[in-house]
This record gives structure tokens, C-alpha cells and sequence, in this order.
């Protein structure tokens, strides 16, 4: 495994920049996570690390080599997509061999054969092997996928949000799979997703982009309590953190430029014992959760409801906040 790192690189597509001076370096056995919305440049980010693009400036190195102008198979890099990409006509297992019988490896068979038993069967693929790969479910061609990259040794994994595709059981397991297989192969991995929970329990790092601007790099708890703007703050948290303006807290101790207050659960207090400004509007049962909507003027406030909660819709409470975070007009992060 390698590190790899990304030196200023911009990749436009006609006027838009993709991806625009992204500086970013995943330490030799890290795994980092990729989060932003659609068109963010995510994808685009893991392309030109790969080879798939061509940067416009700035610089891929992998292992401290230079690869900016390397072909795509010379970079030693392993690519899961979102969809899974196997050979129809192959089997299984000679789609999971493929890689490791290329010329330039030389794979002796005894080993192709162990490397893919292991993998096959972490992945509860080990008794289709001899299937077609066109007679499999959407998820078991998924996990061949998974499987035909990590019977390499690359430099990098580079995964795109590999686990979109599987059901919600599947894709737990999945996740706490994969990650035991990172961290037992050390393996390097630059790894994107839109699933808050895989990105919060897998990353070392995660990675926001923003219009195709890396806007913060951090751990995920780094991410998720101390973010650099209100565009980071949402990206992590369920429900959504609340952004409400500060005069509807008139007596809460607030930094002069702070225009928004951000609040999440833990930042709240509800006194029902006290009249408040604050009306139960809607008591939604999600199962092992309730969020608790409550209305204060014209902005609805979204919050986790305790277990014993015995708040009812209409009922009036008082609300109190306890370290909220704070935002400029900008939306940028205000320290009190
Ligand atoms: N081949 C291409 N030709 C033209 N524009 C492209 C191309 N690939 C990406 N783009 C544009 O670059 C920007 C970033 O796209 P990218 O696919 O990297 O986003 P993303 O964050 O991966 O989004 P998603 O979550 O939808 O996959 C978008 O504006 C997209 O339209």
C-alpha cells in the first residue's frame, strides 16, 4: 500500500472546474471518505487518481512517485463503481482471477486460488463461484466486484460508493466488513459515499467537497461537532442540524457576527415543566427512534425525542440551548 496524495489539481469539463485546486494526501493505510452532494466532484476526484481523467494543473502522486501522466494501469490502483462492472461471460471466480493473471503479475494459481477462497467467503460469496456472473443478484454481483479488487495488493482502493446498490442488512454487514478487511490489510482507501452512517463509522478522515473545493478535511468527529461551516454541518448528523436565526434566542449569550445558530440535539434542552414560546408540532415514530418536531414562530425545530418523552402535540415547552454552534451571515463558523 502506498500513500497517495492529490497537489493542487483542478479538472475542468468545459467552464466548470470539477474538481478546483484540491490538495489532498491519504496516508499510507488510511481510509478516507468523500462526502458531498451530487456534482460535488467526488467521482471526478477519484477519476483523475485513477487515470481515468486527465488533470488540467496541479499533481497525483502515488508512493511519492509522480503518475500525473501515467496510463491507468501502470498507477496500481484498484476501482470498485457504484455499478458493478464484470465480465458476463466469466465465472465468479475467473472474474475475480482476472486481475491477478494479468501478464505483468504472473500470479501462480495455488496462490490466485487461496486469495480468492479467503476473500470469496468474508464476503459470503464462496459458494457461487463457478456461477456465471450474469446469474447472480444485483448484490452478489456488487460483492464480486468488491472481491475482484481486494484479491490485489494495490497501491489504493479507490471505491465508489460500492455498498448503494445492496439492501439496508446487506450493506451493514458489508460495512463492518469492509472496514475489518482495510484495517487488517492496511489498506490505503479513498472511498465515497452519501451514507452519513458508513461515512461517520469507516473514515480515519472525511473529505468535504464543495463545487468541486475541498472545504474541510478532519476526523469524523472533527466533522460532525466542529465543522467550518454551515455546509459541513449539514452534511453529518440525523436529523439535520437545525440553523435558525439568532434573534428567535434573544437571551442567549451569541459572538457579535453571529447570524445563525446551529443546533442539534445534544444542544437542546425541552422543559416541559415551563410555558414556552415553543409548540410540539408532530411526534414522528421512526421505530427505534422518535423526532420531535417543534414549531417556534415560523421555523420548525427537528430533535430526537427520549424514550420516555411524554410530550404530546400542541403541548407549549420552554427551550434551552447548551454550547449550540454559531455562523456569520456567510454561513462561516463563529467562535464564541
Ligand atoms: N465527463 C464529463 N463531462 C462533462 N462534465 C462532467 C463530466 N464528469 C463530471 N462532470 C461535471 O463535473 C462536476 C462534478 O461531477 P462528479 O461526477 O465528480 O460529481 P459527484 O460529486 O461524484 O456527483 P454524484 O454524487 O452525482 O456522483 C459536475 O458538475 C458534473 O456535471
Amino acid at each position: 500500500m502506498a500513500e497517495v496524495a492529490l497537489i493542487n489539481a483542478t479538472k475542468r469539463f468545459g467552464d466548470v472546474a470539477a474538481i478546483g485546486d484540491v490538495s489532498l494526501t491519504v496516508a499510507d493505510g488510511e481510509f478516507v471518505v468523500l462526502l458531498g452532494p451530487t456534482g460535488a466532484g467526488k467521482t471526478t476526484t477519484l477519476r483523475v487518481i485513477a487515470g481515468l481523467e486527465t488533470l488540467d494543473e496541479g499533481a497525483v502522486r502515488i508512493g511519492g512517485r509522480e503518475v500525473s501522466k501515467e496510463a491507468p494501469a501502470l498507477r496500481d490502483v484498484a476501482f470498485v463503481f457504484q455499478q458493478y462492472s464484470l465480465y458476463p461471460h466469466l465465472s465468479v471466480y475467473d472474474n475475480m482471477a482476472f486481475p491477478l493473471r494479468s501478464p505483468t503479475r504472473r500470479v501462480p494459481e495455488d496462490e490466485i486460488r487461496r486469495s480468492i477462497t479467503e476473500i470469496a467467503r468474508m464476503l459470503h460469496i464462496d459458494h457461487k463461484l463457478q456461477n456465471k456472473a450474469t446469474r447472480l443478484s444485483g448484490g452478489e454481483m456488487q460483492r464480486v466486484a468488491i472481491g475482484r479488487a481486494l484479491v490485489r495488493h494495490p497501491s489504493i482502493y479507490l471505491m465508489d460508493e460500492p455498498l448503494s446498490s445492496l439492501d439496508a442488512k446487506l450493506r451493514q454487514e458489508l460495512r463492518l466488513e469492509l472496514k475489518r478487511i482495510q484495517r487488517d490489510l492496511g489498506a490505503t482507501m479513498l472511498y465515497v459515499t452519501h451514507d452519513q452512517v458508513e461515512a461517520m463509522t469507516m473514515a480515519s478522515r472525511i473529505g468535504v467537497l464543495k463545487q468541486g473545493k475541498l472545504v474541510q478535511l478532519g476526523t469524523p468527529r472533527e466533522i460532525y461537532e466542529d465543522p467550518a461551516e454551515t455546509y459541513v454541518a449539514t452534511r453529518l448528523g440525523q436529523p439535520r442540524i437545525n440553523l435558525m436565526p439568532r434573534r428567535l434566542f434573544p437571551s442567549l449569550p451569541t459572538p457579535s457576527s453571529a447570524e445563525t445558530i446551529g443546533v442539534r440535539t445534544e444542544h437542546l434542552k425541552i422543559d416541559r415543566h415551563h410555558q414556552g414560546a415553543a409548540r410540539v408540532a408532530r411526534i414522528e415514530h421512526l421505530g427505534d427512534q422518535r423526532y420531535l418536531h417543534l414549531s417556534l414562530e415560523d421555523h420548525s425545530i427537528v430533535t430526537l425525542a427520549g424514550h420516555d418523552t411524554d410530550l404530546d402535540v400542541g403541548d407549549s415547552v420552554a427551550l434551552q440551548l447548551e454550547r449550540p454552534l454559531f455562523f456569520d451571515r456567510d454561513g462561516m463558523r463563529v467562535r464564541p
